[in-house]
Formats: C-alpha cells, sequence, structure tokens
C-alpha cells in the first residue's frame, strides 16, 4: 500500500533524486539502545532489540532525515515532563544512555547523479520497519527532521510532484535579482540557495498549470504521507522561503507575490499536525492515536539533541555538512555572509551551514581510516596547511559565494599531514564563522558543543579547541533524531494538555 503510494506520488526521476541521495542508506542506522525503557532501534536488523516500554510508558519516535542517511531515534521520558514541555529541558535520563555504536555497511555518501533508487529502500524510509513490532503500539507521536531548503513541489490535487526536488545546498542566481528586487536587504532569502529561490526559480521556468501547486520541505513532504494534510510545514524549515517566525506570519512583501499561493501554513516544530493515516496506522501495527507533528531542520533538531539552553552557547553540527548555531538574545540576519537566525522559543539560533564538513572528508577517506589517521595526528601541532574544503564549487557561510572554488592542494605524500591539515581548515572555518557572528552583534559565544558524525573524532575536538580558543565538548546526544523526538514528545505533550 505505502509503496503504491509512494510509487504513485511522485515521479522515478524526482523520487530518486528526493530519497537516493537520503535513503540509500536507510539501513545504517545509528542507534542507541538506552538502559531505562527507551528504545533506539538497532543498527544490524540481527540485534533484536528486546526492550521494551514498561507499563503506561510511551515512546515518541524522531526522524532524522540528513544528508548522507536517514537514522531514527525512539525516546520515553522517565517522567513525564512538564505540561509546558521545553523541548530542550524535558526530563530524560541522559545518563542511562550508552551507544552500541554505530553499525550497518560502512555508509558510502550516495552519488548524487545515482537515478536508480530501490523501492523497497523508499518503502522502508516510511515502513519504519526497523520499528520493533512490539513497540511499535506504544509509539505516540513521531516528528521528522529534514535537510533545510530542500524543496519540492507538488501538485495539490493529485499529490504528483510538478518538478524534481531543489536539494539544500543547490543555488539558484537566476532567481536571486528579482529575489533581492522584493525582500528587504540582507534578508535570508537573499541568497541564491534560499527556497524562496528555488520557488522563484521554478515559476518562471514552468509551464505547467500552477494553481494548484504548493510548495514542501523535505520533512513536510515525509510528515504529509504519515498524516495526509498537504502543505504544513514548520517555523524552520519555513524560514528560507521567508516565513517570519517573529511575526509568526508570511510578511505582506511576500504575500503580495503571484506565487504565494504556493507557502505552505506555518506550525511551530513539535505541534501537532493529525494522527498517522488509517492505511499506515493499520498496515504496520501503530496505535489509533499515534500522532504526527511537525517537525525542523537537521541542524536544529541536532541543537535540541545538544540540549544547550544558555545563550553563548554553540553547537556544531560536524555532518556532511557544517552547520553553527549560536543560542543568542539577539536575531541576526544578514545574507551578504550566509547569516539567518532560527527561532527557538524566545530565543534566537543565530548561524549559517558550510559547503565545507564530512562529505569532503568521505570523499576522500573511508570512516575506519579517518578513526585510523586521526589517531595519529597531534593535534597541540598546528597544521601548516591552508586549504578550504569544499566537494563542489560554492559556499553558502561564512562566505556567501555561489562561484566559491575548492582548496584541497597540495596534497602531501603523508595522509596523516593531509587529513591533519583539512581538519585544521575546517576548524579555521567554523571559527571565522562565530567570530563572524559576534562582530554581527549575536551573543559571543563562549563554549561549543559538538554533535553529527565528527564529534566521534576526539582529535578533532582538540584540534577545534586550540583554533577556537574555547571548550569544545561532544554533545551527550550528537544525533539529530534524538532532537527530533524531544519534538514528538512536546507534540504530545501539549497535545495531552489541551486535551
Ligand atoms: N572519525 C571521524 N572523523 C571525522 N569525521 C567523521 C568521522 N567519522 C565520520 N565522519 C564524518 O561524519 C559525516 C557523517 O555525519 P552525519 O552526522 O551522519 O552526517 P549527516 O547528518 O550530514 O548525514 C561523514 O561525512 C563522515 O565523513
Ligand atoms: O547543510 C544542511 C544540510 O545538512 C542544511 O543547510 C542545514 O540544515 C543548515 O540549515 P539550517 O540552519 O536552516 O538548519
Amino acid at each position: 500500500m505505502l509503496k503504491e503510494r509512494m510509487a504513485s506520488t511522485i515521479s522515478s526521476t524526482a523520487y530518486s533524486s528526493l530519497f537516493s541521495l537520503h535513503f540509500n542508506s536507510w539501513r545504517k542506522l545509528s542507534s542507541r539502545m538506552l538502559e531505562s525503557n527507551v528504545f533506539c532501534k538497532p543498527t544490524r536488523p540481527n540485534i533484536s532489540a528486546n526492550y521494551k516500554a514498561e507499563n503506561g510508558k510511551k515512546l515518541y519516535l524522531g526522524m532524522d532525515f540528513g544528508t548522507s542517511g536517514a537514522r531514527v531515534s525512539d525516546e520515553s521520558p522517565l517522567t513525564i515532563p512538564t505540561s509546558s514541555v521545553d523541548v530542550h529541558q524535558s526530563e530524560l535520563d541522559h545518563d542511562s544512555v550508552h551507544s552500541d555504536g554505530d553499525g550497518g555497511p560502512d555508509m558510502q555518501t550516495p552519488n548524487e547523479s545515482d537515478a536508480s533508487v530501490d523501492e523497497s529502500v523508499a518503502e522502508s524510509a516510511l515502513e519504519m520497519e526497523d520499528v520493533s513490532v512490539s513497540l511499535r503500539p506504544v509509539v505516540a507521536s513521531i516528528a521528522i527532521d529534514g535537510t533545510s531548503a530542500t524543496t519540492i513541489i507538488i501538485d495539490s490535487t493529485s499529490g504528483d510532484p510538478l518538478c524534481r526536488p531543489y536539494l539544500y545546498n543547490e543555488s539558484c542566481p537566476d532567481a536571486l535579482p528579482l529575489v533581492k528586487s522584493i525582500a528587504p536587504p540582507k534578508h535570508t532569502v537573499c541568497s541564491g540557495s534560499s527556497t524562496l529561490c528555488k520557488l522563484v526559480s521554478w515559476w518562471n521556468s514552468c509551464d505547467s498549470s500552477k494553481e494548484s501547486a504548493v510548495l514542501l520541505h523535505q520533512a513536510d513532504w515525509l510528515l504529509w504521507l504519515l498524516h495526509g494534510k498537504l502543505g504544513v510545514s514548520d517555523y524552520n524549515n519555513a524560514l528560507k522561503v521567508g516565513y517570519d517566525p517573529e511575526m509568526d506570519s508570511y510578511p505582506p512583501w511576500l504575500l503580495s507575490q503571484p506565487y504565494s499561493h504556493l507557502l505552505p501554513s506555518v506550525q511551530h516544530p513539535g505541534t501537532k499536525i493529525g494522527c498517522m493515516k488509517e492505511d499506515i496506522r493499520t498496515q504496520f501495527g501503530y496505535p489509533k492515536d499515534c500522532l504526527i507533528c511537525t517537525g525542523t531542520t537537521d541542524s536544529i533538531a541536532a541543537f535540541l539533541a545538544a540540549g544547550a539552553t544558555l545563550p553563548g552557547k554553540g553547537v556544531t553540527s560536524l555532518g556532511s555538512t557544517l552547520a553553527i548555531k549560536l543560542l543568542s538574545t539577539k536575531r541576526v540576519e544578514d545574507a551578504r555572509f550566509g547569516v539567518y537566525s532560527h527561532r527557538l522559543d524566545d530565543k534566537w539560533l543565530v548561524g549559517g551551514a558550510s559547503n565545507t564538513g564530512g562529505a569532503v572528508l568521505r570523499q576522500l577517506f573511508s570512516d575506519e581510516q579517518l578513526k585510523k589517521l586521526s589517531e595519529q595526528i597531534n593535534p597541540l601541532e598546528a597544521s601548516p596547511l591552508d586549504y578550504y574544503p569544499l566537494q563542489a564549487v560554492g559556499e553558502r557561510f561564512p562566505v556567501a559565494d555561489p562561484n566559491m572554488e575548492p582548496r584541497l592542494h597540495p596534497r602531501p605524500k603523508n595522509d596523516v599531514e593531509y587529513l591533519h591539515g583539512i581538519l585544521e581548515s575546517i576548524a579555521r572555518i567554523e571559527a571565522k564563522g562565530y567570530t563572524l557572528l559576534k562582530d554581527l552583534g549575536a551573543t559571543p559565544v563562549e563554549e561549543v558543543i559538538t554533535s553529527g558524525g565528527g564529534s566521534k573524532n576526539e582529535k578533532w575536538i582538540k584540534i577545534r579547541e586550540r583554533v577556537l580558543g574555547l571548550p569544545v565538548s561532544k554533545a551527550n546526544q550528537t544525533e539529530a533524531a534524538y532532537g527530533a523526538a524531544l519534538l514528538a514528545m512536546k507534540g504530545a505533550c501539549e497535545n495531552t494538555a489541551s486535551d
């Protein structure tokens, strides 16, 4: 049923480009087993997770559809949080978390041009078959985070895509002059990779019918498959299409545009949208009242997972890309440098996302090689090598330059020296980012917490401490899926409080 739905919903081309990038390694799940009654799915199917939610406890399912893979986390509060759950203060027993490590096949970042997507991968992407059948009946709610500004335009009458998806780091410079002519100076949308530039580019190039078109972000589209209400987003995903999280509405300069009818409605992250669709619920054994809640973007979910709550705390997501988020009392927007502010309750997450990061490392080294080479690095010694590690031409932050060339030469004969130079160069980009945020008026960073795949590299943490001149640590919860699970819990608790 779901496979047919998926197959009928999206053309193979659009489907493969949206899914093949993200779900080729759906089977590779980072996992955490919690000693208490909280359960995360095993990485390897042969690990039979036999953790059961104790009677009366519920599970909250978070799904992270990051750049290079998908992960899921189930969390259950050991004590039911206060009714006004502030997602990063929920009372979860972090101490009992222990990792059984990443598992599954060594994940290779799929080739973006990979046109062949295995239908069973896509089906399992939403089949959630890795959530133990015995636990599905106690899943109270689900939330999903996805890559920011990954955009798909759907026909609201048929549910079919009207174009291929635009990926998070794709730039549409053709639309930039028009977007700059309608938006305030330095606004977040005034970047070629903004969702609004992708929308305007499609609008100006599309010759098919547009009346019934609706714009969705990656997380919105995946959640729609579960709840069935088209055109619902959250104020983090909607930021780069122009939504103003401070006004809690789209600005007049955007609503007056001919394409404003495509804009999704916007809820706060972790808000109940509805219950899981009956056909999916019965097919996979989820409870009648399993709520589907609005999600967020992957780096916001990573911030929530890290649990930083005080201004001056920074969270760096060292994933395929380098995304930094600094908790600030002041909102800062400056598209000249790719700086924007996400709302987090009554504060601001000021930051940006660079195209540097782990994906460049993965092009050069396997995770095993990264581990072995890193062990030989002396992090207290500065590398003389000066690179700008990019996978391809174009940078978003702290320099917004769609024509910036990668710089990874000269390559020394010794791979330890080469990796040291790359890690140190990425650290310098991170430091430049935090300095820029301070210069633009954000609360100065005092400490950096690290999430994402790169957070497991202790030597890199030491290099970054030296380059940043700040305390740098690894988050207790390094997976964005945990942050999405906190949003699922928030939605369920608010729903209970409103009953
Ligand atoms: N030991 C390591 N040192 C540095 N980077 C690493 C290490 N192991 C994995 N990575 C990087 O982590 C990245 C994956 O992190 P992840 O958070 O899963 O990314 P995303 O969420 O963007 O898909 C990969 O690009 C990989 O290069
Ligand atoms: O690089 C990315 C993909 O991993 C995204 O751009 C990242 O999510 C940053 O966007 P945002 O700050 O809006 O969350």
